[in-house]
């Protein structure tokens, strides 16, 4: 353990969620509908010009759902929406079938259950990928807590499980610095199941991988649909074609709106599909 890396990681944390805490506090959050995230009509203007253009998305509790579509289609403003960083001029954005995430400001939505990964693997370098875990799961609790709390066997247990499923078993004391492109990614994708999050937002996640990674990414991704709804956005077929296993939905994004959406093979049949973005 560093003590000064560690108090300085969950001084962040504690920081950064101190401020909103109290507003999330006791909110429920219900999927009793079977909806995880309910987009509806979202807006976005940049000086004038329109990122996302009355943007409407369902995902269901449970569902994996891969995104694709050409550069500047709006998917990094549509999670920017979703995770309260970027405000839509107009829409609709619920989380279960209560929570109306554009109230909530970006801690708070991470809090009540939403987590998002960027493309760039964000690790605490010099800790270990146990530290990184274990500080993930007391980012709830304040420094001193952090500090002197103990994990019990229930927390350990879930590291554990984690570890597993990120394929980093082997590696619990390595230093995250010195892990492989893949692997951090997995580290940071671990750090999120800490906080056990609904809702995953994964921004091209094999993004730089060898095909191994890749590959296993996508098992990883496979495990974890059912208990989380993930969201991935991607360019890389392959990958997609092996999450989506012939049976599931992706959605074509294009000019800030839905341009189809539908089995993989069917939208890469559809003419449209493939003039603005596969056909490239
Ligand atoms: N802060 C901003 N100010 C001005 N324009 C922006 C801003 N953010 C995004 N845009 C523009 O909005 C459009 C959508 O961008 P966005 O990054 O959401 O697309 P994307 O589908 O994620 O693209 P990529 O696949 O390249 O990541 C682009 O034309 C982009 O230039």
């Amino acid at each position: 353990m560093t003590p000064d890396l560690m108090a300085d990681g969950a001084e962040r944390l504690a920081r950064h969620r101190s401020k909103t805490t109290s507003v999330v506090e006791g909110e429920q959050v219900y999927f009793g509908q079977g909806v995880a995230l309910y987009v509806d009509e979202i807006t976005v203007s940049f000086d004038g010009f329109r990122a996302l253009n009355k943007l409407s998305l369902t995902i269901d509790v449970g569902e994996l759902r891969c995104i694709i579509g050409p550069n500047g289609a709006g998917k990094t403003t549509m999670m920017d929406c979703i995770t309260g960083k970027t405000r839509p001029d107009s829409g609709t954005v619920f989380f279960g079938s209560n929570v109306d995430l554009l109230r909530l400001s970006e801690p708070q939505i991470a809090q009540i259950g939403v987590g998002r990964k960027f493309q760039k693997p964000t690790v605490y370098e010099q800790l270990s990928v146990f530290e990184n875990l274990e500080l993930a799961l007391k980012a709830d609790r304040g420094v001193r807590a952090a500090l002197f709390h103990r994990l019990g066997s229930e927390q350990l247990g879930r590291i554990e499980e984690v570890l597993k499923l990120i394929h980093l078993q082997g590696e619990v004391q390595r230093t995250a610095g010195l892990l492989s492109h893949g692997q951090k990614q997995w580290l940071e994708i671990g750090m999120l199941l800490m906080q056990d999050p609904k809702l995953l937002l994964l921004d091209e996640p094999v993004a730089g991988m060898t095909d191994e990674e890749t590959e296993r990414t996508a098992e990883l991704f496979l495990t974890l649909e059912g208990k989380h709804s993930l969201v991935v956005v991607e360019h890389d077929m392959k990958f997609v074609d092996q999450l989506t296993q012939g049976r599931k939905k992706v959605t074509v994004l294009h000019e800030g709106s839905v341009l189809a959406e539908g089995l993989l093979s069917d939208v890469q049949a559809n003419e449209k599909v493939v003039e603005v973005y596969l056909g490239r």
